[in-house]
Order: C-alpha cells, then sequence, then structure tokens
C-alpha cells in the first residue's frame, strides 16, 4: 500500500489541492478563469496537505486566522479552517487524523488560542476537540399573516443597492457589528471576494438592502426571491429568502425586516442560519406567522490554549468552580482551572467538574448547558453543587451565533 506524507502546501500547489477539495465536494475543477480571480484568496500559507509517493497532493487542510468575539466582547485570534478533504481513493487511512495533529501543532506553535470550522458531518470532528458551539435556526415567517408591531422599524430609510455600491461598503459596514454577540467572526479581506462579492455579483439574482438611521449605515440584508407561482395558484407568491441580516442596532434590525415583510408579491419570508434566539415573532402582532423549521448547529470551535481562552472570556456572578480538562491532542492543555468571576487560575485544588476538551470547546461560548452534558455523560460531576456554579459563570445574555460561512 502506498504511503503518505504530511507537509505544509508550498507555491504552485495550491491549485491541485483546491481541485482535490471540491472533487471531494462533489464540485467541479476551477476553470481557469475561476482559478485566476480565486488564486489571490487561496495562498499557500496556512495549507498543510498529504502527499503519496509521487508528491501528488491527496489531503488538504486549510486555514486562515481571523478574530471571534468571545462572552464579554474581547476579540481572539481564531484560526478558520475552511477546508479539509482526503481524495476519494484515500479516505479512512488515517490522513485526516494526521493532517489535523500537525494543523493543531502549528496553530499551538503560533499561540493560536482558538480554532473554528463549520462542519460537514457532525461526527467527524469531536475526535480532535471540536464542539459545536453556536448554532443557527431556519425560519419561514408567512407574510399574509405578519403584521410589524406599530412604531416599530420606522426610524430609518431602506435602500436598495446595486451590486457595485454592496461590493464597496457592506465590508466597512460589517465592522460595526464588530462585539454584538459571541460567535461574531471578523472577516479579512481575502475572505469577501470568495463569498459575498461572488454571491450579489453573480446570476442567482441576490438583492442587497441597507438601513440608513441616526448615525449613517447600519445594516443590511441580501436575499433572494424565489418565484413559486404558477397558473393554477397565481396568488401564491415569491419566497423571499434571507442569505445575511446584519445589524449594529435593534432600531436597524426591525427596520429590515420591517422592509423585508413590505415586498409585494412574497407569500413567504425564510432564512437559513438565523440566531435561535432573533425575536422575530416579537416584533410581530401575530407571532403565529413565524415557523422554526429547523435548528442547526453553526460553529465549531475548538480551544487550542485553553488556559488564554478561558481567561479572555468574562463570568457570570457564581462561586467559582474547578474543571478538570481531558485534551488527548494538545496534552499541555491537560489540568485543573478555577474558573471564577474573577478570573482563571490554574489550580492543584480537586476538581468538581471533569471534561475533555471538545466539551468544553463547546460550552465556552455560552450555548447548552453543563447540566444537560452531565447527563449524557460529557461532564462528569464530582462535586454536584458546582454544575449550577458552572451554568451560571458561563452563561450569555444572547445565545452565541457565527452568522459567516467560511
Ligand atoms: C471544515 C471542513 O472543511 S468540513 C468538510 C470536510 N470534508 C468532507 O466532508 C469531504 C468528504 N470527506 C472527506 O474528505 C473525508 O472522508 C474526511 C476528511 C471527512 C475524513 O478523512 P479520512 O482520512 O478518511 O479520516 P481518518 O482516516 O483520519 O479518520 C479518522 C476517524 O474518523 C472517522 N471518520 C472520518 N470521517 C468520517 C465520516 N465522514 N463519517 C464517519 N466517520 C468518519 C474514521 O472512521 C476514523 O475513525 P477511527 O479512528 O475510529 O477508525
Amino acid at each position: 500500500m502506498s504511503e503518505f506524507h504530511v507537509r505544509a502546501v508550498s507555491e504552485g500547489e495550491q491549485r491541485a489541492c483546491l481541485d482535490l477539495l471540491s472533487e471531494a465536494l462533489h464540485g467541479k475543477p476551477a476553470s481557469d478563469e475561476a482559478w485566476a480571480k480565486m488564486a489571490p484568496t487561496w495562498p499557500a500559507a496556512g495549507k498543510f496537505a498529504a502527499f503519496d509517493d509521487h508528491d501528488t497532493p491527496v489531503g488538504i487542510a486549510s486555514s486562515f486566522d481571523t478574530e471571534l468575539t468571545v462572552p464579554g466582547g474581547q476579540k481572539l485570534v481564531t484560526a478558520a479552517v475552511d477546508g479539509v478533504a482526503v481524495r476519494a481513493d484515500w479516505t479512512r487511512r488515517g490522513i485526516l487524523t494526521a493532517m489535523m495533529a500537525v494543523q493543531l501543532e502549528d496553530f499551538a506553535a503560533r499561540g493560536v488560542p482558538l480554532a473554528a470550522l463549520h462542519a460537514s458531518e457532525g461526527v467527524i470532528y469531536g475526535r480532535f476537540g471540536y464542539g459545536a458551539a453556536t448554532f443557527c435556526k431556519g425560519v419561514s415567517v408567512e407574510r399574509p399573516r405578519a403584521r410589524v408591531r406599530d412604531g416599530v422599524g420606522r426610524d430609518g430609510v431602506v435602500r436598495l443597492v446595486t451590486p457595485a455600491e454592496a461590493v464597496e461598503r457592506v465590508p466597512a459596514l460589517y465592522d460595526r457589528f464588530e462585539g454584538t454577540r459571541p460567535g461574531f467572526l471578523a472577516r479579512p479581506a481575502q475572505w469577501w471576494p470568495g463569498f459575498f462579492d461572488r454571491l450579489v455579483t453573480g446570476n442567482d439574482g441576490y438583492r442587497v438592502a441597507v438601513h440608513s438611521g441616526p448615525d449613517g449605515d447600519d445594516g443590511y440584508v441580501v436575499y433572494q426571491t424565489i418565484d413559486v407561482r404558477d397558473r393554477q395558484a397565481p396568488e401564491r407568491g415569491a419566497i423571499l429568502d434571507i442569505r445575511e441580516l446584519d445589524a449594529a442596532t435593534p432600531r436597524a434590525w426591525a427596520g429590515l425586516w420591517r422592509f423585508l415583510l413590505s415586498v409585494d408579491l412574497v407569500s413567504a419570508v425564510t432564512g437559513r442560519a438565523r440566531p435561535v434566539d432573533e425575536p422575530i415573532a416579537e416584533l410581530l402582532t401575530d407571532p403565529r406567522a413565524v415557523n422554526t423549521v429547523e435548528v442547526m448547529d453553526d460553529l465549531w470551535l475548538r480551544l487550542v490554549d485553553v488556559l488564554a481562552a478561558l481567561r479572555a472570556r468574562t463570568y457570570g456572578t457564581a462561586e467559582p468552580v474547578v474543571l478538570e480538562v481531558l485534551d488527548k491532542q494538545l496534552p499541555d492543555n491537560n489540568g485543573r482551572y478555577v474558573v471564577g468571576s474573577g478570573g482563571v487560575e490554574r489550580t492543584t485544588a480537586g476538581a468538581d467538574l471533569r471534561l475533555d476538551v471538545a466539551t468544553l470547546s463547546s460550552l465556552y461560548l455560552g450555548h447548552g448547558l453543563f447540566a444537560d452534558l452531565a447527563l449524557s455523560g460529557r461532564v462528569e460531576v464530582l462535586d454536584e453543587s458546582a454544575v449550577d456554579r458552572a451554568d451560571t459563570l458561563f452563561h450569555t445574555a444572547r445565545a452565541p451565533w457565527c452568522g459567516t460561512f467560511f
């Protein structure tokens, strides 16, 4: 059987790695034209690959550095893992395991405290210390029933902008949203062309509307209408599907929703990746106009430097707890940590709760409860009274949400 070796990707090898990724995700190799556009956003830096005996890439693990907002508002450097694949004829031979090991060691050596990704399947990344840390919901709002409460969302102005204007304005606008929620991901310059620009300048009919309040532009929405009318049911109207909706203020948020629900010939406004606690029903006179159609994991997080990550976030008010953390891949993280409102230290005191790094990573941004994970055995309880304290310490007022695909 052929062997493989894992090493950093060199200049000139990126295109073969991208083709490998596209094929594993059942896409097509990039055309010369597509690659010319893509190349500047797909640098060799941050990429590790597995190569066969002929130095042909058979696995890829790519990432770029950005920042993630943690509870309390601090932004932590985060490796966003944006492309992982193994060629179909090389799977289940340990290539992903080997690439993850090299990648995590690289993050740790560079002092990157967090890593994050969106998982193609729920069973892949837990073994490497990642836990589902933010969730999102899919909603469908029945437009004929949806009346926005009087006086809400009327303070500003919403205007449709051209794709060129959206490409120019929205990145700066997006920077105004920093710190609004735990899980918020900064979008570096290399992110925009491949995701936002391609979407709004492409042929799928995406429209962009910008909200302006007293301090200027303060929110935007990207949406697409899908016309499902036919001769038998001309009254059905189109589906207006939200791809992104972000706002710097509650007023801008309400104004954008009021606008979306005012678009004519629309039967339903849908969104696939909204925050789980987005209060759409509260905006309407009939809360039953809103249907939650699914709740999905969103961002998977991995604490790479447990002490630095625990120290970076704030906590609720409760007596401290001692957490014992187990980390197979990065054993420097193994040990006990006393976590309290006043800060976090390593400790030799006895543990109250024992958990692996994937479980801690999924709780870190404020999603979920220690109590629930204790029920499933993912948190081992050594002191019963510590469970409530840990939940009070880690709770966040707003549900964590990422909202950026990469
Ligand atoms: C962040 C992102 O980019 S998400 C996108 C991830 N990529 C994809 O989904 C593309 C298609 N799939 C693939 O390319 C590959 O199957 C990968 C990358 C998911 C897995 O690569 P492999 O080299 O096969 O993984 P590896 O051999 O190291 O497996 C490690 C363990 O995980 C398990 N595993 C890996 N992938 C899967 C899977 N999709 N389903 C179930 N178990 C899996 C293996 O069985 C193995 O378990 P074991 O240690 O108990 O034997």
